[in-house]
């Protein structure tokens, strides 16, 4: 069986006339795959409807936020509902505090919650914070570990920017790469030989406590605590971005599976339902130091906009009120995981598959995927081949190493098991 994909070519020909690269952002291009991206017509439930009329099995889930599959009837009714009142107000809203009051009863260690548009948003504004509250300027950031397109994070970054080769990007300035220190996920001693290298500089470490732009990249066992236990010492904070993990892995995140607390914690995608949503939150303490309160300058037009909290609201309401779908999601991810694994061993391939709840990524290399260096073994050929070759038989992957899977309870088993015989059928040639 192979898929055409003849109408979403030449519609990425005309996109590729107006819009820089013919995408909006670069992950989609396909250019660590290659071929042409496949456009989307709509989406349903666990299926993609290309343009081309395919219903493709998706594993991307918008890159997370679709946890409950595409088109929720909640959060669709929701946002419908809010769209007939009005669009933004620019003006403070009643379900603002609604969304904010379950979202901080969900979040371990957080008393305050500021919505923005974005994760990139969400990080950029906790580091921000970060420096206001601690008068420093350094952070520490790992290798690998994705935060957003903002400046400070462009370097050594996962996902997209290592995907096309400018981990650094130009653009940013020395002046602000200077202030960004990097570690390797997983290596404490790092971490503490930085702290002691820049004693009374650095205002936080930020880390994905699960990482999910390198592949899926799980923290050793005492690595998050270590970082505690030195932030603590040198009273510096730690920021989880939990804008992949938070709501997704359980209703509180990476903090709750892991149990080591973060002062500031970031959210995205799930926190939005769908729509374009950000959010960073802390003990009020530390949120006082937030403008209009205190000194530390955070704003934005769209803010809190009532669609976006509308379809956030929903899918909160939704995930807080149903906990049975985290330990369903896991099912299926263990499921796939073992489905995958069984095919990969009996072919007598050299590969990794890292899991935790509902998130995964297949490594094709002998060694295990701890850090970005070790992820940046895997055979891209063989990705590549594996990649197209799923889509060939209607089953969409993230289409790069440096990303995770994102699994949606709209999955059915037999879902699973088309893609756990379609990659058997794929591996079977090579
Ligand atoms: C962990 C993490 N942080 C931050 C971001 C940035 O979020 P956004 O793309 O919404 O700006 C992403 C994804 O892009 C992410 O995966
Ligand atoms: N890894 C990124 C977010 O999680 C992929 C999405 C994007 O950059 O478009």
């Amino acid at each position: 069986m192979s898929f055409i994909y003849q109408r979403s070519s030449a519609l990425f020909q005309e996109a590729k006339k107006y819009i820089p690269g013919g995408v909006n952002s670069p992950v989609r291009a396909f250019n660590a795959v290659g071929g042409d991206p496949v456009f989307v017509e709509r989406a349903k439930g666990a299926y993609l409807q290309t343009e081309d009329g395919h219903q493709i099995i998706d594993y991307i889930a918008s890159w997370g936020p679709m946890i409950l599959g595409h088109a929720f009837e909640p959060v669709v009714e929701a946002v419908i509902k809010a769209t007939e009142k009005g669009t933004s107000y620019g003006m403070p809203t009643a379900i603002e505090t609604e969304i904010a009051k379950l979202a901080v009863s969900m979040a371990p260690n957080v008393d305050q919650i500021r919505m923005v548009n974005s994760g990139t948003e969400a990080c950029m504004s906790a580091v921000r914070l970060a420096r206001g509250y601690t008068g420093r300027d350094k952070i520490i950031k790992f290798a690998g570990c994705y935060h957003g397109h903002s400046d400070s994070f462009l370097i050594q970054a996962g996902s997209g920017a290592v995907t096309f080769g400018s981990p650094n990007s130009p653009g940013v300035t020395q002046g602000t790469a200077k202030d960004t220190l990097l570690a390797d996920y997983n290596n404490l001693e790092q971490v503490a030989d930085i702290f002691k290298q820049n004693k009374g500089e650095i205002a936080c470490v930020i880390i994905e406590p699960i990482a999910g732009n390198m592949g899926c990249v799980l923290p050793k066992e005492g690595f998050l605590e270590g970082i505690r236990s030195l932030c603590d010492e040198h009273e510096a904070l730690f920021i989880f971005d939990e804008v992949m993990t938070g709501f997704r892995l359980a209703r509180g995140g990476a903090q709750e599976i892991t149990g080591v607390k973060a002062d500031i914690v970031t959210y995205g995608k799930v926190i939005g339902g769908g729509l374009p949503v950000g959010a960073f939150a802390a003990k009020q303490e530390i949120m006082n130091h937030l403008a209009p309160l205190g000194p530390v300058y955070q704003a934005g037009t769209l803010s809190g906009n009532p669609l976006a909290m509308s379809a956030g609201l929903a899918m909160l309401t939704y995930l807080n009120n149903n906990p049975s779908v985290y330990d369903n999601l896991a099912a299926k991810t263990e499921y796939l995981h073992k489905g995958i694994d069984t095919v990969l061993s009996e072919k007598g391939m050299d590969y990794k598959i890292n899991r935790i709840g509902s998130m995964m990524s297949v490594h094709f290399t002998d060694q295990e995927v701890v850090d970005f260096a070790s992820a940046a073994t895997g055979n891209n050929e063989w990705f590549k081949k594996y990649f197209h070759g799923l889509l060939d038989h209607g089953i969409y992957l993230p289409p790069s190493a440096f990303e995770s899977y994102f699994l949606n309870d709209a999955l059915s088993y037999e879902d699973l098991d088309k893609t756990i015989e379609a990659s058997r059928e794929v591996v079977a040639g090579w």
